[in-house]
């Protein structure tokens, strides 16, 4: 049995064995019997890591086992693993020659938080969003059949990554190609929240099943002897029929089931992977795991273990600061304002697919149980929902991180704003997000909403210009977004009541000459400190769809140079819109549009990256000092 542990070391634990495996090459060199001690070490070293730097938690100490066998069992890199989502990759990691990198995790410069191909040969597929190892696996696969190579390619999901439909459109075609393809269920009955939805009852019966399979073989030997006894148990077992066999949707779907079997049990998990190693054509093999398993506080609270802090060491000596009241995350601004919505008005509908406490919905899945729905992982369903639910009337909110909205982009348009259905989404984790990297970034949605018809879009530069905002979008009767940042913002007053702003409508927040900087979103508080520097105006545009046209060919026709600033892609961006609105009025003059570069921007502090692309209140006021000194009326006062 794994060991448990109850605190998180705070200083590097002793991992002789584990020490001297820098690649699955000499993990494999070792006998079975020593793997039980490489998981107790590399669980151990794990908890220490994750304490240093912190990231995701729960999913990687509950794969610790499987990993260890895979990498055992598989002769990696050669043959192929693709772990879904990816957040469970740190054992990983540690056993595929980044033990000692691994504190770095999520840090600039330091591994990425999922498995990145760029960052060793052993991952196989950029993951981070939920879903997509099966289709990978399968194509790998695939490849090395058209290869004629006989390496193996094996996809480890979990519950809450199969219950997205691209899960099951692998397997359907898996089933079609017969490929040698093996699908590991990681089953812990765990999402971020707890799994929701059909399949995952399912998979809860499963389990039940499991218990009555036990309970009939021991019940068997025991009972045998009793044959009264044992006539009572086999008429239960009629009674019983009913519980699903474990095998009956994988096999119908074509994958030969092996399973549930005890994801912690290395004898089990070998005996059981080496004998699945070499069958031909699709495998699926179903491994019950704990999350957080080995830290009993995580395998208390899996949802409050998704991920942790770094842990802080204690100052020396403890002085006592008055506590500073801290600032509400927008998640939390949203939440609020979720629930004094819901109270104003009986048709609101919040949906969120499987991101509860991310967005801040916990409250509200509280007090409006029946109005709240949790998808799981299914974003395109979540946008229909909402659309057919504002087909009846009601009033809609889908709270959706950005990144994540891009999986359900045909359903905004086809089965949302196409029918001009009114759908509110509360686009949360909206610019760079920072340690999630370049897989979350949130920096594409004003380039794919604003180009649809009858959607318009907030960008809130405070708390409580959120709260306005989002009542603003909600009262609007038509596909409305409102595109927010992770975290807290400026930390400004936020006023109770649910007071709508006026859509399309701008407001100056500095009157200044020569330079107007025309601020979206979340910057808006970076470019006034830029502004005051230059004596700018500074204009807060609150909207992208519609723009204030007046306000923007007021600012054209008196500044010689008028500067956009917004967290998003410069491609297709609030600086884009202004630049159309100016082409459209047949407006020349001097337009400068501060934003992201035209590539990916990888994992680090947020307040970095932004300084790295130019987005800092020192480099906005340089690049526009810069620009000026190259207008002709400069030039022609230096000569
Ligand atoms: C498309 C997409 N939606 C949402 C998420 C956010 N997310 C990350 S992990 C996770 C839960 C995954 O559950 P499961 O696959 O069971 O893994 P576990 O954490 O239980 O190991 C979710 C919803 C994501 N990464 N990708
Ligand atoms: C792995 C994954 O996709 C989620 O765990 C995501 O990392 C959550 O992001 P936040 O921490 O911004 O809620
Ligand atoms: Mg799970």
């Amino acid at each position: 049995m794994p060991k448990t542990f109850t605190q998180i070391p705070l200083t590097r634990p002793s991992t002789p064995l584990l020490d001297t495996l820098d690649s699955p090459a000499e993990l494999r060199r070792l006998p079975v019997s020593q793997l039980e001690r490489v998981v107790d070490e590399l669980r151990e070293y794990l908890l220490y890591s994750v304490g240093q730097s912190g990231g995701h938690f729960g999913a990687g100490l509950g794969v610790v086992e499987l990993t260890v066998a895979l990498h055992y069992l598989y002769n990696t890199p050669d043959d192929r693993l693709v772990w879904d989502v990816g957040h469970q990759c740190y054992p990983h990691k540690i056993l595929t020659g980044r033990r000692e990198a691994l504190t770095s995790i999520r840090q600039q410069h330091g591994l990425s938080g999922f498995p990145k191909r760029s960052e060793s040969e052993y991952d196989t597929f950029g993951v981070g969003h939920s879903s997509t190892s099966i289709s990978a696996a399968l194509g790998m696969a695939l490849g090395a059949e058209m290869a004629g190579s006989d390496r193996r390619a094996v996809a480890i999901i979990g519950d809450g990554a199969m219950t997205a439909g691209q899960a099951f459109e692998a397997m359907s075609h898996a089933a079609h190609t017969r490929s040698n393809l093996l699908v590991i269920l990681n089953d812990n009955n765990m999402s971020i929240s707890h799994n929701v939805g059909g399949l995952s009852n399912y998979f809860a019966r499963i389990w039940a099943s499991k218990s009555y399979i036990a309970l009939r073989e021991g019940g068997k030997r025991v009972l045998s002897t009793m044959p009264a006894a044992w006539d009572f148990i086999r008429r239960t077992e009629e009674s019983m029929k009913n519980m699903v066999s474990p095998d009956m949707l994988f096999e119908a779907i074509g994958f030969n089931y092996i399973g549930p079997i005890d994801g912690h049990n290395m004898d089990e998990l070998v005996r059981t992977l080496g004998n699945m190693r070499d069958l031909e054509g699709p495998q699926l093999l179903h491994v019950y795991t704990t999350k957080g398993k080995g830290f009993a506080p995580a395998e208390r609270d899996p949802v409050g273990y998704h991920a942790i802090n770094k842990i802080e060491p204690k100052p020396k000596v403890q002085v006592a600061v008055p506590a500073k009241p801290k600032s509400p995350k927008y998640q939390d601004v949203f939440g609020q304002w979720l629930c004094d919505m819901a109270a104003e008005d009986q048709r609101l509908v919040a949906i969120t697919p499987a991101m509860c406490e991310g967005s801040g919905m916990v409250a509200f899945s509280e007090q409006y149980p029946d109005r709240f729905h949790d998808v799981a992982i299914c974003e395109q369903h979540a946008v229909t929902l909402a659309g057919g639910l504002a087909c009846e009337a009601q009033k809609p909110v889908v709270a959706i991180y950005s990144t994540f909205l891009q999986r359900g982009y045909d359903q905004l348009i086809h089965d949302v704003a196409l029918q001009d259905l009114d759908v509110t989404f509360a686009l949360d984790r909206a610019g760079l997000v920072g340690e999630d990297g370049a897989t979350h970034g949130g920096v594409f949605d004003l380039a794919y909403l604003r180009t649809v018809p009858n959607m318009i879009i907030a960008a809130p530069s405070d708390e409580n210009e959120c709260r306005q905002l989002l009542t603003s979008a909600y009262q609007h009767n038509g596909p409305s977004a409102v595109r927010y940042p992770r975290g807290t913002g400026p930390g400004v007053q936020i006023q109770p009541s649910l007071d709508a702003l006026p859509v399309g409508q701008a407001r100056t927040l500095q009157q200044g000459k020569q330079v107007a900087i025309l601020a979206f979103g979340a910057l808006t508080g970076t470019a006034l400190e830029a502004g005051k520097a230059l004596n700018a105006t500074v204009i807060d545009m609150r909207w992208v769809k519609p723009l204030d046209r007046d306000a923007i060919l007021n600012a054209a026709g008196s500044h010689s140079l008028i500067v956009t600033v917004e967290d998003h892609q410069l491609m297709g961006g609030a600086g884009s819109a202004v630049n159309e609105l100016l082409n459209e009025e047949g407006i020349v003059m001097d337009v400068m549009n501060l934003a992201l570069p035209d590539h990916f921007i990888h994992h680090g502090k947020r307040e970095t990256l932004l300084a790295e692309a130019g987005l800092d209140a020192t480099s906005i006021e340089q690049r526009i000092r810069e620009r000026l000194s190259r207008q002709p009326l400069a030039k022609a006062q230096e000569s």
